[in-house]
């Protein structure tokens, strides 16, 4: 009997000896009968027999007798459909495995159709969301543009529980994968970002992905959800899981047996979960008296079924992506991992306009323009003003022929004002093309448009006073707003489940829209005191403690939120702030002058000018300061940027003159306050007025290339120059070592953790060579060879003021240390040196111990994670004997042994000023290095 012939019989006897399992582990009936019937082994009246028993195991038992009757290819053929439609029938997978089912040819060769309700409902679900996800939101429902048309990827960046770098994702699969997952036990990818870098269309990219298939997962459902739609379900109104995921997202058709939702309870790792906006939950609902969920049957308040998902009590193993606006903070111990998005680098933007101007002559102008001003550039990383810019540009060149990006200071007010043109010009918008050509006059272009403007500027206010992004039909006539307005593009509708009724709910094309439009509202209202204009400042000059209180709740029961507004975040009311500023500048006057009346806007002015003046001041002399080596020293908040931002959008001399003045403190701590590479031209603004010498650390922010372009002035004064992880390449060192070795003040210089690459560490050494008061150099994880190395040993060696040079995580090499090795003899000044994590041998190793041993100055040397093997051991040995003044040795992570070992331990008998010798990482037994810290032990007391 051949091969096949011996498969067919085992089939048939297969169904009668595993008979039990099939009768207990078979569901997805239908999906038997539809197959068995299409393909003839079953006849109508078989599927009634079927259908008219009672019981999921009697149907399945009369379907595996009625089988059996048909013979041994209808016996394969049930078998090929198990293994067809795996999802289905995925409890047997294991068994079809363990009996090692293969479909003969002819089998094979046989039609299966899935008409199994999971397939279906991940078919629907890939359709709807194909539908809903290929489009750029539409803006007024005018022009709508093709996803992959427009998309274009950003710099997303991995963190790790303490806010530091794991490196950047290079691809959106990436970002579901294990890569950067810190906390294993955690349920939550998080990403993090500022208004407008791209959160929402990150999500729309990857739902687009995962709705054709090209998304590297193997999970079958996708749910999405926009937190602020949470608002939309009464406070009152109770629901289950199934409901929020079916009723509000896709509904099962043909699943009578609930199969679906069993699937997605049984298997939750099939499931992902995308949640846009945490940051936008509103703030009035009271989550002290509602239960935890743990079960997926009860009904509950519809946020706490999305705070159970998040932290996985319920579904657990599902894959949820949260995003939400930087700054709001989520406890670590249910994050898995965090990126945060940095907006497009300079070779995105290259890409974003190529793909937005089809044009070659548009292309051509804008990049001209763009590399004209490094401020615009700054500005354009974030998409969405990237966006509004282009948008901008397009329309009104179209309409007045002639259009040039705003040059030198363009503000955000700009930008904004820019967006409004556009969208009130359609009032105006010629009629016919004769006039296509007509000069261009945004005064007459809100004029007009003033009626809806000041509508839509009071919807917006109503909307932000109340904490609300929504508003209804009601509202909107309430404000003066009438059918034909909408058109305009302001607002866009927001799904609200009932397809069959005209929208009834609106929100802001983007929030930062809103927040602009509140300004407006501001400024436009001539009822209220002057004064009011000041209500969102004293409110976000409160300081807050980063909120994570609604997960702290699930987490612990026990913990109940004190506040009644656990979820605010001020950042839409510090754009509102900004954007007041903006449009009552004297720039924007002319402007404003036409839709105000003059005095009043003159006495607004006031107002703001006498409050901006002294916030600085009175905001840094509420921080705690100490005095440091460098003076005065203060760590301030974000909110310190938020002021300066105002300032620069104010444009005021005056203002920022006398901020400067209010900056007491020599040194000022900026570090973690996510400041981005626009932002430096409103930190420019205020320090340029500053009279005496500053010391900056903006580590970990994102500046960018465009960023130190923008500060090339303020370089001058500052002493202490701290860069490090903020994106920068050789460029930035261009500007830094042009500007510093200009005015020679500098001494502190912070470049860790960028991209500064060989031409980089040059500049570098030109700045150590040429300031003769820098002290301090950090330059490690970068991507520094032996030939950069040189280039920094050499300036080193001349150098009589350093004292600290950090080079870890670099890859100099043997050849970079013999350099090193060269500057250390006898240098005058060095005290701390770290060449760890650089590839250095023990031939390296040898030439550093050898020239240590003429340095008497050397206190501190760090050479950790080297390559130094024991034939480097006696050298290091004879180091530690020679007794020269070093007070802390790090051989941590290399490759001695305990032969090697032992020289250092005999040696320290001869030593006298060692405070500590580390050599933990080297490939000694846990009992030799116990040994080795008992001597160590003995020596040190
Ligand atoms: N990767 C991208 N490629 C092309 N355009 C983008 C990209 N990201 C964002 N944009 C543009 O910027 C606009 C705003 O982006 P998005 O709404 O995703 O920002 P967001 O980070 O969610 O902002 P917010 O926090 O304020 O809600 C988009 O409508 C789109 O026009």
């Amino acid at each position: 009997m051949g091969r096949v012939e011996e498969a067919r019989v085992s089939c048939l006897n297969l169904l009668t000896r595993h008979r039990e399992l099939l009768v207990s582990t078979l569901r997805s009936i239908q999906c038997l009968l539809d197959n068995l019937l299409a393909s003839g082994f079953f006849c109508e009246e078989d599927v009634e027999i079927v259908q008219r028993t009672v019981t999921k195991a009697n149907q399945v038992r009369k379907i595996l007798e009625l089988i059996q009757c048909k013979g041994e290819e209808a016996c394969e053929y049930f078998l090929f459909i198990l293994y067809k439609v795996r999802d289905a029938y995925i409890d047997l997978q294991p068994w079809l495995k363990e009996i090692d089912y293969k479909p003969s040819r002819d089998i094979g060769e046989m039609k299966v159709v899935n008409t199994d309700p999971i397939s279906r409902y991940s078919e629907k679900q890939r359709h709807e969301m194909s539908r809903d996800s290929s489009f750029i939101m539409s803006y007024g429902q005018q022009d709508e543009t093709r996803l992959e048309e427009l998309y274009t990827d950003t710099v997303m960046e991995l963190l790790n529980d303490c806010n530091e770098s794991l490196g950047f994702v290079e691809s959106l699969d990436q970002l579901l994968g294990e890569d950067g997952v810190f906390n294993p036990q955690g349920e939550i990818i998080y990403v993090m970002g500022d208004a407008g870098v791209g959160k929402s269309i990150l999500l729309q990219k990857l739902q687009n992905l995962w709705s054709k298939k090209e998304l590297q997962t193997d999970t079958i459902f996708f749910f999405k959800f926009r937190c602020r739609m949470f608002s939309i379900f009464k406070e009152a109104e109770q629901m289950s899981l199934r409901d929020l995921l079916f009723k509000y997202n896709c509904y099962p058709d043909h699943d009578p047996d609930n199969e679906v939702f069993d699937y997605i309870l049984r298997f939750p790792e099939k499931v992902v979960f995308t949640f846009d906006g945490y940051d936008e939950i509103q703030e009035d609902i009271d989550l002290t008296n509602v239960p935890e969920v743990v079960s997926p049957e009860d009904k509950a308040n519809s946020l706490q079924l999305l705070l159970s998902l998040l932290c996985g009590k319920l579904l657990k193993g599902s894959t949820k992506i949260l995003t939400t606006r930087t700054g709001i903070e989520m406890q670590s111990r249910v994050i898995r991992k965090k990126v945060v998005l940095r907006g497009f680098s300079p070779d995105h933007l290259k890409t974003y306009i190529n793909l937005h101007f089809k044009e070659q002559e548009h292309r051509d102008l804008v990049s001209v323009q763009l590399d004209a001003s490094p401020h615009l550039c700054g500005l354009c990383s974030t998409p969405l003003f990237c966006w509004i810019v282009f948008k901008s540009f397009r329309h009104l060149h179209t309409m007045h022929d002639v259009f040039h990006l705003p040059e030198t200071s363009i503000t955000l007010t700009d930008i904004f004002l820019l967006l409004s043109e556009v969208f009130l010009s359609r009032l105006v918008a010629p009629a016919s093309s004769l006039l296509k050509k007509s000069v261009r006059c945004p005064s007459e272009t809100f004029r007009v448009g003033l009626r809806p403007l000041a509508g839509f500027a009071k919807l917006a206010l109503q909307g932000l006073v109340r904490g609300s992004f929504l508003c209804s039909r009601e509202e909107l006539s309430e404000c003066g707003l009438t059918e034909e307005d909408l058109a305009l593009g302001f607002l866009r509708p927001v799904s609200d489940f009932d397809a069959s009724e005209a929208p009834a709910t609106f929100e802001f094309i983007h929030i930062t829209l809103q927040s602009f439009l509140a300004a407006f509202a501001l400024v436009l209202d001539e009822q209220a005191p002057g004064s009011s204009i000041l209500r969102f400042f004293t409110e976000c000059s409160r300081r807050r403690e980063p909120c994570c209180l609604p997960l702290a709740f699930c987490i612990s029961s026990s913990v109940k939120p004190s506040e009644k507004k656990p979820f605010a975040t001020n950042e839409h009311l510090q754009f509102t702030n900004l954007f007041l500023c903006g449009l009552l500048s004297k720039t924007q006057a002319r402007l404003m002058g036409q839709l105000v009346s003059p005095v009043l806007l003159k006495k607004k002015r006031a107002l703001l000018k006498a409050y901006l003046s002294t916030s600085v001041k009175v905001h840094l002399e509420g921080l705690p300061q100490h005095t440091a080596d460098e003076g005065k020293k203060v760590h301030v908040l974000p909110h310190f940027l938020w002021i300066l931002r105002c300032i620069f959008e104010t444009g005021s001399k005056d203002i920022a003159e006398m901020t400067a003045k209010g900056i007491t403190a020599s040194f000022i701590k900026l570090g973690y306050c996510n400041v981005y590479s626009g932002d430096c031209t409103a930190i420019n603004f205020v320090l340029q007025h500053r009279q005496k010498l500053l010391g900056l650390d903006m580590d970990n922010n994102n500046i960018s290339d465009y960023g130190v372009k923008q500060l090339q002035p303020s370089f001058c004064k500052m002493t202490v120059v701290r860069l490090c992880v903020n994106n920068l390449s050789d460029s930035s060192i261009e500007v830094l070592a042009e500007e510093l070795c200009k005015h020679k003040v500098v001494k502190v210089l912070g470049l860790y953790n960028n991209n500064i690459t060989d031409a980089g560490a040059q500049l570098v050494a030109q700045i150590i060579e040429e300031c003769p008061q820098l002290k301090v150099v950090k330059i490690g994880k970068n991507r520094i060879t032996s030939i950069g190395g040189r280039y920094l040993a050499n300036a080193v060696k001349k150098s009589a003021s350093i004292f600290d040079v950090g080079m870890w995580g670099n890859r100099i090499g043997d050849e970079g240390a013999q350099a090193f090795a060269e500057a250390l003899r006898s240098h005058p000044s060095l005290t701390n040196l770290s060449l760890s994590a650089n590839g250095i041998t023990s031939e390296g190793g040898k030439c550093l111990a050898e020239a240590l041993k003429e340095n008497s100055v050397l206190r501190i040397f760090w050479l950790v994670q080297n390559e130094m093997t024991d034939d480097a051991a006696p050298h290091w040995a004879g180091l530690v004997q020679a007794d020269t003044g070093l007070s802390h040795l790090w051989l941590i992570s290399n490759r001695f042994t305990a032969a090697g070992i032992q020289h250092f331990a005999e040696a320290l008998a001869f030593n006298t000023k060692l405070k500590e010798i580390c050599v933990k990482g080297n490939q000694l037994s846990k009992e030799e290095q116990q040994q080795f810290e008992l001597e160590k032990r003995l020596r040190f007391h």
